[in-house]
């Protein structure tokens, strides 16, 4: 190996699909030793550019080098003998296999070795025996991350790897990416969060519209510069209370730090910012007062009594749960992953049924209602795994927008007016900033980012919309496109729709929410009022089990215990 030598360099890479030209005369150099972070919106190229190094999509020009020699992978395994690991956006483990049946199948030489140096290098534990299907997406994707590691690569690719983890899964996963090139290999790293890129990176290049826009060292490319090679825009224009979402406060997101007072976000102030806007602008628009005139109704739009859920091993995922969500309110679910909000989505969606407890819409039981006859009662569901539970890839763009409302587009009751359904996929396409190659072009060819805003878009313009539960909804988005869904969210809830938003940013519960319950092993614990000055610091100590000590905000009309 040849370690004089860039790990990796890229030139000229051109890639179309159709009329879609993904990649544009592509250049990019990634030196041995270092981190490289691309960068780049929604739709930019940077999964694709991944897949060519990964041998999975072949270029229609342009040429690689590896270590100095030429590289021109035709399959997977070619990236594979030529000591290139890829972490992609979508799982590649059997579910229906163990953790340990999976590794097996990667019929590596001595495996235990390689597991017990993994953990102990890298600090990164599994459970062999665990069912991959039972298992959080967060440990899925560690799962991926250590199977990409026990191959022991000298270019290791990560595909927006930290969507998925927690704060603890994600510093992690930055100390592998650092030992790794502090080692002499090299990693690609793909994100959106620019805390990310600051800890870890050496270098990016960004990608707009299949072109580079710009690159280099970090140290000489702070978020300020960055910001409008990703977007074309300034960083002035973000939302302030932004920050903390797009990771540029990364730190104060994990609630140790937020306990031991080195939150960035609040010491600069974007926070409270953020939310003000959230509330002050929402007033006007109609919005039920948080909690206030709301909660004192009888019904609330969703409401969860004494629910309870076991997993498939029997074991429980919730425990007596009960939840109220106002009319008009944005109730956020902080917590580790794993404490119950998968099982609480799947509950909602209609996917899991509870062995005990009640859940009502708008005062209406829901219970035991199919996924169709939710939706159409106005419980707007948008998934954690968008692609597999969330849409049907193999369909089209329109279809996908108008999943189980398409009598809407029949004539007579009977044929489908695709025209139609198409001008109104078009224009939804177009509100909601959706790079496709038109409502005809297959879900499956959409980038990650803009296949969850079609799930979102979708869901959204349920009619009528009482509630609408989001877990993880600007997981994969550009930071463009987090301001723009978390308007879509107030904008929602200004109307009167009850918002329910699961989500591992905590900075982005705190910015869009009127009060936050924290799932710890199946229960609720709370609320907290994201209003408080040490709301941080509280919802840390929750996550870690503590009770509430003090009640909720004036909001609810609960104790505490109602959110149990
Ligand atoms: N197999 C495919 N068929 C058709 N079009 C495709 C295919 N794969 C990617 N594209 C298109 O190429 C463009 C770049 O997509 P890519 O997935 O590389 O973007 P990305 O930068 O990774 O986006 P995201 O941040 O949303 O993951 C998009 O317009 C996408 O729709």
């Amino acid at each position: 190996m040849n370690t004089a030598a860039p790990a990796l360099e890229i030139s000229g890479l051109t890639k179309s699909f159709g009329t879609t030209r993904a990649l544009e005369e592509v250049d990019l150099v990634v030196e041995s030793g270092t981190v490289h972070c691309v960068l780049g919106e929604n739709g930019a190229g940077k999964s694709t550019l991944c897949h060519v190094v990964g041998g999975s999509v072949a270029p229609d020009a342009g040429g690689l080098r590896l270590y100095g020699s030429p590289y021109a992978p035709r399959r997977p395994a070619d990236a594979l003998a030529a000591g290139i690991a890829m972490v992609h956006q979508h799982f590649s483990l059997v579910p229906t296999l163990t953790v340990g049946e999976n590794m097996r199948l990667l019929r590596l030489r001595d495996l235990p070795r390689r597991v017990a140096r993994v953990r102990e290098e890298y600090g990164l534990e599994l459970d062999l025996d665990a069912r991959v299907s039972e298992l959080p997406v967060g440990v899925r994707q560690r799962t991926e991350i250590v199977k990409a590691l026990l191959r022991e690569p000298r270019l290791l690719v990560l595909d927006e790897p930290t969507g998925v983890l927690g704060p603890a899964g994600t510093d992690a996963l930055l100390a592998t990416c650092r030992r790794i090139a502090e080692s002499g290999h090299a990693v690609v790293l793909v994100t959106h969060k620019l805390g990310e890129v600051a800890r870890a990176g050496d270098a990016a290049t960004v990608l707009r519209g299949g072109r580079v826009s710009g690159g280099g060292p970090l140290a000489e490319l702070p978020p300020e510069r960055l910001v409008p090679l990703m977007i074309g825009r300034p960083a002035g224009s973000l939302d302030a209370g932004l920050a903390g979402t797009i990771g540029l406060a990364a730190d104060g997101d994990s609630p140790e730090a937020g306990a031991s007072g080195s939150g960035k976000t609040r010491a600069g102030g974007p926070e409270p910012a953020g939310r003000a806007l959230a509330v002050g602008t929402a007033e006007p628009g109609g919005r039920a007062e948080p909690g206030g005139k709301a909660a004192a109704r009888v019904t609330q739009a969703l409401r969860l009594r004494d629910v309870s859920v076991r997993r498939a091993d029997g074991t429980s995922a919730l425990d007596e749960v009960s939840l109220d969500v106002g009319y008009g309110e944005i109730v956020g679910i902080a917590g580790v992953e794993g404490n119950g909000q998968s099982e609480l989505m799947a509950l909602l969606g209609g996917s899991l049924a509870p062995v005990a407890g009640r859940v009502e819409l708008d005062g209406r039981d829901l219970t035991r209602a199919a996924p169709r006859e939710r939706s159409r009662a106005g419980l707007g569901v948008v998934p954690e795994d968008r692609l597999h539970e969330g849409c049907v890839p193999q369909l089209r763009v329109a279809d996908n927008l108008f999943l189980g409302r398409l009598d809407r587009f029949r004539r007579h009751g009977v044929l489908l007016d695709r025209r139609a359904m198409d001008r109104a996929a078009d224009s939804v396409l177009t509100g909601h900033g959706i790079r496709a190659d038109g409502p005809g072009a297959l879900m499956s060819s959409l980038s990650g980012g803009n296949q969850q805003k079609v799930v979102l878009a979708r869901e959204l313009a349920l009619d009528p919309l009482i509630c609408l539960a989001a877990a993880q909804p600007t997981r994969g988005l550009d930071i463009g496109a987090v301001g723009a869904v978390h308007s879509r969210i107030r904008d929602a809830a200004a109307a009167g729709t009850g918002v329910l938003v699961v989500s591992s940013e905590l900075s982005e519960l705190l910015v869009l929410c009127d009060r936050i319950t924290v799932a710890y092993r199946g229960k609720l614990l709370g609320p907290v009022d994201p209003a408080e000055p040490d709301a941080r610091e509280r919802i840390g100590a929750l996550m870690l089990g503590a009770r509430a000590s003090r009640p909720g905000p004036e909001n609810t009309g609960h104790t505490p215990e109602a959110l149990r």
